[in-house]
């Protein structure tokens, strides 16, 4: 007897949603558009990818999910979160959520480490600060973490400073931070493009095991389609703040629609474009 389940094909609920997203930036009077109404889902255990060129508007899209963009930033659309309007929110409000329930690894991983900090106290500061932990459950959760990162000795490391581990190292750690609060978003901004080819693959990989096993909805922004292709579920291509072409993996990489899409795939060097449509398979 064959058995059917429609279980395994129903889509999870977005966390996120986004709906014509519009962001300006400069004076009051003369902002510069930047991003003209785009709309993607954010969907727990799923990576969605922002691919486009350089100035396409990908970074300020994902700033503007954890209200991180300057002053003088005009913002239009609606960023919801579990049905909660993101625009317009007050600061101390998306303070609670910042870091909590949205967290964001970048490019650079010392951006989020303190140089002069223990990763250890930089991890127990943040889930006890958050979690309201008392310090010995703080240390066993960044344990915990650091080991789920697969940083090599945990509790050695949790004395070291962040410029004692190598650049993939500090990554993980970022990760680990990102992770402390049990976030249901993820936006990793270019999070392998400091890192050498060797080391990037280990932390994609990482991401990818994460959004699987904690549910987690991510949003990856990166100009490198190698690494979009490598662990993306969903992509949106952007060019000029607008989204040209989305849709699964497969069909951006195996039949694109858009000659823009097909523009960036031609302009990967050959091998990269072979695996690159290997993967999405
Ligand atoms: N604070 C700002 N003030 C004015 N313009 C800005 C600001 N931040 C970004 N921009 C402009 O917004 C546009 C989109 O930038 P964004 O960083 O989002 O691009 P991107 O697609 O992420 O590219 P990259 O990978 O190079 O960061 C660029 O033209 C950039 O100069």
């Amino acid at each position: 007897m064959t058995m059917t389940t429609t279980a395994a094909s129903v889509t999870p609920r977005p966390v996120v949603t986004v709906r014509d997203l519009t962001i300006a930036i400069g004076a009051k009077k003369s902002p510069k558009r930047i991003v003209t109404g785009i709309s993607f889902d954010l969907v727990p255990g799923r990576i969605q990818g922002l691919a486009g060129e350089s100035g396409s508007g990908k970074t300020v899209s994902s700033l503007a999910i954890l209200g991180l963009l300057p002053a003088n930033a005009q913002v239009g659309g609606s960023i919801e979160l579990d049905g909660t309007e993101l625009v317009g929110m007050k600061n101390r409000a998306l303070n609670t959520i910042r870091g909590r329930r949205i967290a964001m690894i970048f490019q650079d991983p010392s951006s989020s480490l303190h140089p002069q900090i223990t990763v250890g106290s930089q991890l127990t500061d943040h889930v006890r600060r958050h979690l309201k932990l008392n310090k010995t459950d703080a240390r066993a959760r960044a344990i915990e973490l650091l080991t789920r990162v697969r940083v090599p000795s945990p509790h050695e490391a949790l004395g070291r400073y962040p410029h004692q581990f190598s650049g993939g190292q500090r990554q993980r750690i970022a990760i680990a931070i990102a992770l402390a609060c049990d976030p249901v978003v993820l936006l990793a901004d270019e999070p392998t493009t400091a890192l050498d080819v060797t080391v990037q693959a280990g932390i994609l990989h990482l991401v990818k095991d994460l959004a699987v096993e904690r549910d987690l909805a991510v949003l990856l922004v990166t100009h490198d389609l190698g690494v979009m292709s490598a662990i993306a579920d969903d992509v949106a291509v952007m060019r000029n703040g607008a989204i040209v072409e989305s849709g699964s993996r497969e069909q951006i990489f195996t039949d694109p629609q858009h000659a823009y899409t097909r523009e960036l795939l031609d302009s990967l060097p050959g091998a990269q474009r072979t695996v690159t449509k290997e993967n999405s398979r």
